[in-house]
């Protein structure tokens, strides 16, 4: 299956939230929908779960204009939504068959997947009684109990521990391998490293980047050295390159231990190499090629 974003638009009032979103994502594979605070995550995802109507633009599944109440989808949504004064099991079963899904087939997911989760013991309690980490446990036990093909997470992590966020990790991998589509939103960047094939970057309502994550590190790193001089602090390093390699690199970044330099125009990699060691007061430690991580390519193309 492929869904596909294009070109969707959406104001509010005067205000043009979405500026013309594209993207697309297949089964057995995850997307990162990355964006800062109000960027326009969310109403993108409303918009996916039909809950907004985009003003244009259209959804397609396999080319086809996407219908969510036909597709079984699970969307875990930021503001979490179930009810604390009922109880675990009870509840799931009930949204599931909201979703179509048999009263069996329900109570059967909603056992499995709680625990998988490790939160079986807590079934016959109100959710209100669990702490925080176990109801959100619980939302994604929800989630996932209509056992669909298109499963949108909204900052998932958000509240559980390291044991329970590898728990959540591994779910995760397992749902990118049953090949479902996965639509991953969050600001914590390792976790979307750590699933996300490609990644769609929104800013202000427009799409700033989007592409296959390997291939965008790679492209903005290209050109980008880490260099370090032995006995000399990135802050004198960094004075020493600005004082005489101005004309041939640029600093870009310092570390605890390193400068970031991007060549300037028309420079190589070998005349920077042998620039610095003709530099006989200079012994250089480190020289190699710049990997950024999502982070440092999420503040450069979403900071102001
Ligand atoms: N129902 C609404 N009415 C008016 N404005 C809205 C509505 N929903 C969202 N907005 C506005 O749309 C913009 C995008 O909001 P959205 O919730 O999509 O951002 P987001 O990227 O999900 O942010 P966050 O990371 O903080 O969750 C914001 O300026 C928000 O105020």
């Amino acid at each position: 299956m492929k869904l596909e974003v294009k070109n969707i638009t959406k104001s509010f009032g005067e205000t043009n939230v979405l500026k013309g979103i594209s993207f697309s994502v297949e089964s057995g594979k995850a997307l990162g929908l990355l964006g800062r605070n109000g960027a326009g995550k969310t109403t993108t995802i409303r918009i996916l779960m039909d809950v907004f109507h985009a003003n244009s633009g259209e959804i397609t599944l396999d080319g086809k204009p996407f219908e969510p109440r036909k597709v079984q989808i699970g969307y875990l949504p930021e503001e979490r939504g179930l009810y604390p004064k009922r109880k675990v099991l009870e509840q799931m079963i009930y949204l599931a068959m909201l979703r179509g899904v048999s009263r069996k087939t329900a109570s059967a997911n909603a056992k499995r997947w709680l625990e998988r989760l490790e939160v079986s013991q807590y079934q016959d309690r109100l959710l209100e009684t669990l702490s925080k980490g176990n109801q959100q446990k619980v939302q994604l036990a929800s989630t996932l109990v209509c056992d669909p093909e298109i499963v949108i997470l909204d900052e998932p992590f958000s509240g559980l521990d390291p044991v329970n966020s590898q728990i959540l990790q591994e779910v995760v991998q397992e749902m990118i391998r049953d090949g479902k589509i996965v639509i991953f939103s969050s600001h914590q960047m390792s976790y979307v490293e750590e699933f996300c094939e490609d990644i769609v970057i929104i800013n202000h309502g427009e799409v700033v980047l989007s592409g296959h994550l390997d291939t965008i590190k790679r492209d903005f790193g290209k050109d980008q050295l880490v260099l370090s001089a032995l006995d000399l602090s990135p802050e004198e390093f960094t004075d020493q390159l600005q004082s005489r390699l101005s004309d041939i690199v640029q600093i870009t970044g310092q570390t605890k231990e390193d400068v970031i330099v991007r060549l300037n125009e028309g420079v190589s990699r070998r005349e920077l190499l042998a620039k610095l060691s003709q530099m006989e007061d200079i012994s250089i430690e480190h020289f190699e090629t710049y990997k950024p991580s999502l982070n440092d390519i999420f503040v450069a193309r979403a900071g102001e």
